[in-house]
Formats: C-alpha cells, structure tokens, sequence
C-alpha cells in the first residue's frame, strides 16, 4: 500500500448551461455528457491514454445508457482501456464521484481521473404506468392471445397515462420545493431577502460573464441542425430586480416566499473536471488549480423540517476537523437550489438559537455573503443537477487563483436530505490558462 498523496484539481469545464426543452433536446444524455469531457482533454491537452478512471455524476437515469460514464466517456473518443463508473447520490452524485476520484488518488490507486457530471431535462425517462408495466411482464412470461386478452382487459384508459419523473422525494412524497418551504417556516428567512439574493445571483452571473471569468471554461457545443456553436448559458436574466420579483406569486405555498424566480431551473448541462495526484500534474507539465484538502459527506435528521439543510450539516464537521473557522475560508461556492435554501443554511449556522439543537451549543458563524458565490450561482447560471457539482467545484478552484486566496469550500444541499462540503487549498500562483 502507498501512502497517502494529495490530490489537486488541474482543471474544469463545461458547456454552456441551457434551459430545459432548449437546443440540447436533441442529444442522448451520454452525448451532451461526452461533450464535457472532450472539451476537457482539449483545453488541458492531456494525453487521453493517462486517465485512469472516469466518473460521471448524474440524477436521471436513462435505462439504455445505465453507465452514462461509460458511454460519454466512449463519445468523448478516450480509449476504451478507461474503466468508467456512473455515481448517483442526488444533487451530489457528481461530487461523490469527484471524492471517490480524490481517495483513489490518495491510496496510489490512481494517478489522473477526470470527474463529470451531466443532466439532461429534455430527455427524461418516461415510463409506463406500474399496471402496464405488471401486465407486459405477464405477457412476457405466456405470450398467448388468450393472456395478452387478458391482461390487456385488466387496463384502464388512465393506466395509459405515462409517468413523467415529478422531482418528488420519495420518502416524503414533497417537491423540492415544498421541502423548501417548510424549512423557511423553521428558520424563519424573508421573501425580501430571498428576492435580494435571487438579484444578486444574477447580477453576479452577467458580471462575471462580462469580466471574461468562464472564458475557456465553457466549452461550445455544436449541435446538428444549429447553424453556429451554442457558446454561452442562456439562464442569467438582465430582467431579474427587485421592482420585478417582488410582485411574482410564490409558487410552492401560498404565504411561503419562493418564486419561480426564487428556484433554480430544470437545465440541461454536463461539466468535466481534471484531477490527478500532485507528482502526476507535475509530471505532465499541468499547474494544479488547487489542492483537495478534505471532504465531507453528511445527512440531516429530519426529511421533513430539514431537507435541504446539507451545507449546514457538512460544513460545520468539515471546518472542524481542519480546524478551520469560517472566517478562515475566502471563497464559498455554495450550490443555489433555492434563494431560500441558501439563506436558511447560512441562518442555520450563523444563529445561536439553533445552536444547541444541531452543533451542540457551538454557533459555527457567519458565511460572509460577500465571498459567496461572486461569479453567479444555480439561480442564475441554471441547475443541471450532476453538473453543477462539478461547476462549482471549477469555480471555486479558480477563484481561489483569480482573487489569490488560500481556503474555499464548495457545499451543496440534496434530494433526500444529503449534503456534501469539499475543502479546497491554494498552494501557489498560477496564470490561469483561458
Ligand atoms: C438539491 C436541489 O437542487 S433541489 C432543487 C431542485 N430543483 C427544483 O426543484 C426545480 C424547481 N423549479 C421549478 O419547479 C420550476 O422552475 C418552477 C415551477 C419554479 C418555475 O417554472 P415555470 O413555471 O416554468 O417558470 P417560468 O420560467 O415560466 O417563470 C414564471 C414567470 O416568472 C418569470 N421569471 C422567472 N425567473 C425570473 C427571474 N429570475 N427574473 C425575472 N423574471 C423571472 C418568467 O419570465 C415568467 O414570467 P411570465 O409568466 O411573464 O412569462
């Protein structure tokens, strides 16, 4: 057994993030997926023959591609010699494929992996009702007319209805949404300060579109039937103030204070990221972005009061064990779910009221808002589940470069009440390859 080795992120990117229903409606989720990846062995001009392993993150399985990371990682054109692992673990199966990549790493196991993420919303899995589905295994079994008349009589015109994927968790049978809104009951957030969050995401989207931020890091994406390459996100809305949000209806409880604009969207979107051991990036002429310090995975106690309450159940643990402050981390990319689900994770931390009942009486502190997020979030640049994990992950890395700064945590909530909260560290300068 070797000893343990540091892994660092070398690189990341993605391609442009798009509203669902929009142009990528005509890719499989392995295409949009494949996409990612090859723009990343582009941008880095890695060797594709030194990848070890890939992991792909994603939410919506598509039955005919089980392990999506092995057949995007296949479009991609990497050798067929790579193993390749789909991960899923809700809105963290990117992450925990990012973590699985960083232990192997650690163990010598590995040398370089490339961490993905993809979510398609435009071709989600549809199925059959559970009657009809119950009735062609039947059929299967004794395919005579006399019992495919018979199971076809047991039907009714509603059990034709095909089921579409609700985004319902189904434990406790709430939209994301929902859950959403019965944490602001516990932890009391306003509908302004939602609205006020919600605008600066998207102030800070465009902001950091214009200052040339993303340059490099969204990779464009050619798309048949399209005459030029889809470059940019088409998520960030200049129409997002307060005049405007403070007058839209909420969405999921009539008194709560999430808006349509207050939630992130259903997305189409994949993002890839490098990351190898230290001696291999040195090996390989690579300038690591940013090393992995440690990370965290956690889950909340109640489904019900606390669904997206992962960031304050990970981060806390993690600061800890690094013994590490909050104060002491400059860049936060937290994942925007909900405007809501933000500012109730941060009040969550930040309040001595709930301190006994989730840090044993410690208040973790103030996430500073000011190092929140600067370059956009999930509220503006879109939600594509498994690639946002992966994009926050770039961003953080990169912006520990961009504003020279040492720590950055990267934290995310989830679908079934999990969390997740990754350590980054800067150890030295790097000019940042766009
Ligand atoms: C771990 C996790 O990530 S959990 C989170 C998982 N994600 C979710 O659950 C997704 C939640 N989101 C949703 O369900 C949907 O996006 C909804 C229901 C909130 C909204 O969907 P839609 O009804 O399609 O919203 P739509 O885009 O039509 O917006 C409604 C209106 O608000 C306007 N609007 C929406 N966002 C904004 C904005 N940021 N600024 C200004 N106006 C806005 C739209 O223009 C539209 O106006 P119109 O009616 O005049 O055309």
């Amino acid at each position: 057994m070797k000893s343990i080795r540091k892994a660092v992120i070398v690189d990341g990117v993605r391609t442009p993030f798009l509203d669902s229903g929009g142009a990528y409606s005509q890719l499989m989720t392995y295409e949009l997926g494949g996409k990612a990846i090859a723009g990343l062995v582009s941008k880095t001009g890695l060797d594709a023959n030194r990848v070890n392993m890939v992991t792909m993150g994603t939410v919506l399985h598509e039955i005919e591609t089980s392990n999506v990371a092995r057949e995007s990682m296949l479009s991609a054109g990497l050798p067929a010699t790579i193993p390749a692992y789909t991960t899923s673990m809700a809105g963290l199966s990117a992450s925990v494929g990012f973590a699985n990549l960083c232990d192997m790493i650690a163990l010598g196991r590995i040398e370089v992996g490339i961490a993905a993420g993809v979510e398609s919303f435009s071709d989600i899995p549809i199925r059959y009702s559970q009657k009809i589905r119950r009735a062609a295994m039947k059929v299967r079994q004794d395919s005579s007319a006399k019992n495919i008349l018979k199971n076809l009589a047991s039907l009714r015109p509603a059990d034709l209805k095909p089921e579409m994927p609700t985004g319902t968790d189904f434990t406790t049978r709430k939209t994301m949404g929902v859950c959403a809104e019965q944490m602001v009951r516990k932890f009391k957030v306003s509908r302004e300060d939602c609205d006020v969050f919600t605008v600066r995401s998207h102030r800070l989207a465009i902001e950091a579109l214009n200052r040339g931020h993303f340059e490099g890091t969204i990779i464009p994406v050619q798309v048949s039937g399209i005459k030029h390459p889809i470059t940019l996100d088409n998520t960030p809305r200049k129409d997002s103030n307060i005049q405007k949000l403070s007058t839209m209806r909420t969405i999921f409880r009539k008194e709560g204070v999430i808006t349509a604009a207050g939630s992130s969207r259903f997305t189409d979107g994949s993002a890839a990221l490098l990351v190898t051991s230290l001696e291999a990036a040195n090996d390989l002429g690579l300038q690591p972005l940013a090393e992995v310090v440690d990370y965290q995975l956690a889950a909340v106690k109640s489904l019900e009061e606390e669904m997206l309450l992962g960031p304050a159940v990970s981060i806390p643990v993690l600061l800890a064990r690094n013994k590490l402050s909050m104060a002491d981390i400059d860049v936060w990319e937290l994942h925007e779910a909900f405007a809501a689900q933000v500012l109730v994770n941060i009040a969550c931390m930040a309040r001595s009221e709930f301190a006994g009942e989730y840090f044993n009486g410690v208040v973790p502190g103030d996430l500073p808002i000011d190092k929140l997020n600067t370059w956009g979030g999930s509220l503006s640049l879109g939600n594509p589940f498994a690639a946002t994990g992966i994009r926050l992950l770039t961003t953080a890395a990169r912006r520990l470069q961009v504003e020279n700064k040492r720590y950055a945590v990267v934290s995310s909530c989830a679908g079934g009440g999990l969390g997740a909260a990754i350590l980054l560290e800067n150890k030295g300068g790097v000019e940042l390859r766009r």
